[in-house]
Protein backbone atom coordinates (compact mmCIF):
# COMPACT_ATOMS: atom_id res chain seq x y z
CA UNK A 1 0.00 0.00 0.00
CA UNK A 2 0.98 3.20 -1.20
CA UNK A 3 1.41 6.15 1.75
CA UNK A 4 -1.58 7.97 -0.26
CA UNK A 5 -3.41 5.01 -0.50
CA UNK A 6 -3.22 4.34 3.57
CA UNK A 7 -4.60 8.21 3.72
CA UNK A 8 -7.32 7.28 1.55
CA UNK A 9 -7.89 4.33 4.18
CA UNK A 10 -7.98 6.65 7.05
CA UNK A 11 -10.18 9.47 5.04
CA UNK A 12 -12.69 7.16 4.11
CA UNK A 13 -13.08 5.32 7.46
CA UNK A 14 -15.64 6.73 10.11
CA UNK A 15 -14.67 7.30 13.38
CA UNK A 16 -16.31 5.35 15.91
CA UNK A 17 -14.49 6.73 19.39
CA UNK A 18 -12.82 10.00 19.78
CA UNK A 19 -9.53 10.53 21.44
CA UNK A 20 -10.96 11.88 24.68
CA UNK A 21 -13.73 9.31 24.48
CA UNK A 22 -10.14 6.76 24.65
CA UNK A 23 -8.59 8.95 27.54
CA UNK A 24 -12.16 8.85 29.81
CA UNK A 25 -12.63 5.27 28.83
CA UNK A 26 -8.70 4.48 30.02
CA UNK A 27 -9.14 6.42 33.12
CA UNK A 28 -12.29 5.09 34.10
CA UNK A 29 -10.56 1.68 33.67
CA UNK A 30 -7.72 2.62 35.67
CA UNK A 31 -9.78 3.19 38.70
CA UNK A 32 -11.40 -0.16 38.25
CA UNK A 33 -8.59 -2.23 38.04
CA UNK A 34 -7.12 -0.38 40.99
CA UNK A 35 -9.89 -1.44 42.92
CA UNK A 36 -9.96 -5.03 42.35
CA UNK A 37 -6.23 -5.39 41.86
CA UNK A 38 -4.05 -3.11 44.02
CA UNK A 39 -2.73 -5.48 46.59
CA UNK A 40 -2.19 -8.67 43.99
CA UNK A 41 0.99 -7.19 42.78
CA UNK A 42 0.30 -8.73 39.50
CA UNK A 43 2.48 -9.12 36.69
CA UNK A 44 0.57 -7.32 33.71
CA UNK A 45 1.10 -9.08 30.25
CA UNK A 46 0.52 -6.99 27.56
CA UNK A 47 -0.35 -9.00 23.80
CA UNK A 48 1.78 -7.72 21.24
CA UNK A 49 1.54 -6.23 19.00
CA UNK A 50 -2.06 -4.78 19.00
CA UNK A 51 -1.79 -3.77 23.38
CA UNK A 52 1.29 -1.42 22.67
CA UNK A 53 -0.88 1.88 22.75
CA UNK A 54 -3.24 0.36 25.51
CA UNK A 55 -0.90 -1.24 27.55
CA UNK A 56 1.40 2.02 27.84
CA UNK A 57 -1.18 4.81 28.55
CA UNK A 58 -2.91 2.33 30.82
CA UNK A 59 0.26 1.34 33.04
CA UNK A 60 1.08 4.82 33.70
CA UNK A 61 -2.59 5.68 35.28
CA UNK A 62 -2.20 2.39 38.33
CA UNK A 63 -0.88 3.49 40.73
CA UNK A 64 -0.17 0.19 42.37
CA UNK A 65 3.37 -2.43 42.41
CA UNK A 66 3.17 -4.59 39.29
CA UNK A 67 5.36 -6.29 36.97
CA UNK A 68 4.89 -6.01 33.33
CA UNK A 69 6.12 -8.64 30.47
CA UNK A 70 4.79 -8.87 27.34
CA UNK A 71 3.40 -12.01 25.22
CA UNK A 72 2.98 -12.04 21.30
CA UNK A 73 0.55 -13.89 19.39
CA UNK A 74 -1.25 -13.39 16.27
CA UNK A 75 -4.67 -14.72 14.18
CA UNK A 76 -4.54 -12.00 11.53
CA UNK A 77 -1.28 -11.81 10.61
CA UNK A 78 -2.34 -8.08 9.16
CA UNK A 79 -5.60 -9.37 7.75
CA UNK A 80 -9.07 -8.35 8.28
CA UNK A 81 -10.15 -11.97 9.11
CA UNK A 82 -8.91 -14.15 11.74
CA UNK A 83 -7.10 -17.54 10.99
CA UNK A 84 -4.89 -19.70 13.01
CA UNK A 85 -3.41 -19.20 16.57
CA UNK A 86 -0.08 -18.67 16.12
CA UNK A 87 2.08 -18.00 19.20
CA UNK A 88 5.74 -16.12 18.41
CA UNK A 89 6.95 -15.03 22.22
CA UNK A 90 5.99 -16.86 25.69
CA UNK A 91 6.18 -14.90 28.41
CA UNK A 92 9.54 -13.96 29.51
CA UNK A 93 8.55 -13.90 33.63
CA UNK A 94 7.65 -16.69 35.42
CA UNK A 95 4.01 -16.90 35.69
CA UNK A 96 3.53 -19.82 37.88
CA UNK A 97 1.55 -19.25 41.02
CA UNK A 98 1.03 -15.01 39.81
CA UNK A 99 -1.84 -13.02 39.77
CA UNK A 100 -1.50 -11.88 36.29
CA UNK A 101 -3.71 -9.01 34.16
CA UNK A 102 -3.53 -9.36 30.30
CA UNK A 103 -4.05 -6.61 28.04
CA UNK A 104 -5.54 -6.46 24.84
CA UNK A 105 -6.51 -3.94 22.06
CA UNK A 106 -9.61 -6.04 21.45
CA UNK A 107 -11.77 -8.66 22.06
CA UNK A 108 -13.02 -9.52 18.69
CA UNK A 109 -14.65 -13.47 18.21
CA UNK A 110 -12.26 -13.76 21.94
CA UNK A 111 -10.12 -16.58 20.12
CA UNK A 112 -6.85 -14.93 21.22
CA UNK A 113 -8.36 -14.01 24.48
CA UNK A 114 -9.32 -17.90 25.32
CA UNK A 115 -6.07 -19.55 23.96
CA UNK A 116 -3.73 -16.61 25.71
CA UNK A 117 -5.70 -17.72 29.25
CA UNK A 118 -5.66 -21.05 28.57
CA UNK A 119 -1.69 -20.76 28.14
CA UNK A 120 -1.44 -19.03 31.61
CA UNK A 121 -3.23 -21.58 33.71
CA UNK A 122 -1.26 -24.18 31.37
CA UNK A 123 1.60 -22.53 32.52
CA UNK A 124 0.51 -22.57 36.39
CA UNK A 125 -0.84 -18.85 36.83
CA UNK A 126 -2.36 -18.43 39.88
CA UNK A 127 -5.63 -16.22 38.49
CA UNK A 128 -5.79 -14.77 34.79
CA UNK A 129 -7.82 -11.26 34.90
CA UNK A 130 -8.33 -9.56 31.33
CA UNK A 131 -8.28 -5.94 30.59
CA UNK A 132 -9.35 -5.00 26.63
CA UNK A 133 -9.71 -1.74 25.21
CA UNK A 134 -12.61 -2.53 23.08
CA UNK A 135 -15.03 -5.47 23.00
CA UNK A 136 -16.69 -6.10 19.18
CA UNK A 137 -20.34 -5.84 19.77
CA UNK A 138 -20.90 -8.77 17.22
CA UNK A 139 -23.13 -11.29 18.49
CA UNK A 140 -21.08 -14.16 18.95
CA UNK A 141 -21.02 -16.19 22.36
CA UNK A 142 -17.61 -15.91 22.41
CA UNK A 143 -15.12 -18.37 24.48
CA UNK A 144 -13.75 -15.98 27.16
CA UNK A 145 -15.42 -12.62 28.50
CA UNK A 146 -13.07 -9.75 29.96
CA UNK A 147 -12.70 -8.63 33.43
CA UNK A 148 -12.06 -5.34 32.30
CA UNK A 149 -13.54 -3.43 28.93
CA UNK A 150 -12.61 0.08 27.74
CA UNK A 151 -14.59 0.59 25.39
CA UNK A 152 -17.88 -1.32 22.91
CA UNK A 153 -17.21 -0.74 19.04
CA UNK A 154 -19.80 -1.74 16.22
CA UNK A 155 -19.44 -4.71 14.66
CA UNK A 156 -16.92 -3.74 11.55
CA UNK A 157 -12.80 -3.52 11.31
CA UNK A 158 -11.79 -1.26 13.67
CA UNK A 159 -8.36 0.53 13.88
CA UNK A 160 -6.19 2.73 15.89
CA UNK A 161 -5.11 3.27 19.32
CA UNK A 162 -3.32 -0.25 18.81
CA UNK A 163 -5.44 -1.86 16.01
CA UNK A 164 -3.88 -1.99 12.54
CA UNK A 165 -5.52 -1.63 9.17
CA UNK A 166 -3.64 -3.72 6.64
CA UNK A 167 -0.37 -3.49 8.91
CA UNK A 168 -0.89 0.34 9.08
CA UNK A 169 -2.42 3.11 11.28
CA UNK A 170 -1.70 2.08 15.03
CA UNK A 171 -0.59 4.82 16.06
CA UNK A 172 -3.83 6.66 16.23
CA UNK A 173 -4.85 8.14 18.87
CA UNK A 174 -8.92 7.55 18.34
CA UNK A 175 -10.50 4.39 16.64
CA UNK A 176 -12.04 4.13 13.03
CA UNK A 177 -14.35 1.43 11.59
CA UNK A 178 -13.07 0.50 7.72
CA UNK A 179 -15.19 1.39 5.11
CA UNK A 180 -17.20 -1.51 3.58
CA UNK A 181 -15.08 -1.29 0.43
CA UNK A 182 -11.69 -1.24 1.93
CA UNK A 183 -12.59 -4.02 4.73
CA UNK A 184 -13.29 -6.53 2.46
CA UNK A 185 -9.71 -6.01 0.56
O1 LIG B 1 -10.77 -11.97 19.54
P1 LIG B 1 -10.02 -12.38 18.30
O2 LIG B 1 -10.93 -12.56 17.11
O3 LIG B 1 -9.11 -13.54 18.50
O4 LIG B 1 -9.12 -11.13 17.87
C1 LIG B 1 -8.43 -10.34 18.79
C2 LIG B 1 -6.95 -10.38 18.53
O5 LIG B 1 -6.70 -9.98 17.20
C3 LIG B 1 -5.70 -8.96 17.18
O6 LIG B 1 -4.43 -9.49 17.07
P2 LIG B 1 -3.75 -9.82 15.66
O7 LIG B 1 -3.82 -11.27 15.40
O8 LIG B 1 -4.33 -8.91 14.62
O9 LIG B 1 -2.27 -9.43 15.92
P3 LIG B 1 -1.72 -7.98 16.33
O10 LIG B 1 -1.88 -7.89 17.83
O11 LIG B 1 -0.30 -7.98 15.91
O12 LIG B 1 -2.56 -6.94 15.62
C4 LIG B 1 -5.87 -8.27 18.51
O13 LIG B 1 -4.67 -7.62 18.91
C5 LIG B 1 -6.24 -9.38 19.44
O14 LIG B 1 -5.10 -9.98 20.03
N1 LIG C 1 -9.37 -4.47 14.17
C1 LIG C 1 -8.06 -4.69 14.40
N2 LIG C 1 -7.59 -5.84 14.84
C2 LIG C 1 -8.48 -6.81 15.08
C3 LIG C 1 -9.85 -6.63 14.87
C4 LIG C 1 -10.34 -5.40 14.39
O1 LIG C 1 -11.56 -5.15 14.18
N3 LIG C 1 -10.44 -7.80 15.22
C5 LIG C 1 -9.46 -8.63 15.62
N4 LIG C 1 -8.27 -8.05 15.54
Amino acid sequence: MTPHEAQQLLHDAECVATAERVQAALDRLAGEIGEALSSEMPLVLAVMGGAVVFAGQLLTRLAFPLEFDYLHVTRYRGKTRGGEIEWRVLPGKSVAGRAVLVLDDILDEGETLAAVRAKLLEMGAARVWSAVLTDKANGLVKPVRADFVGLEVPDRYVFGCGMDAYGLWRNLPAIYALSPDAASG
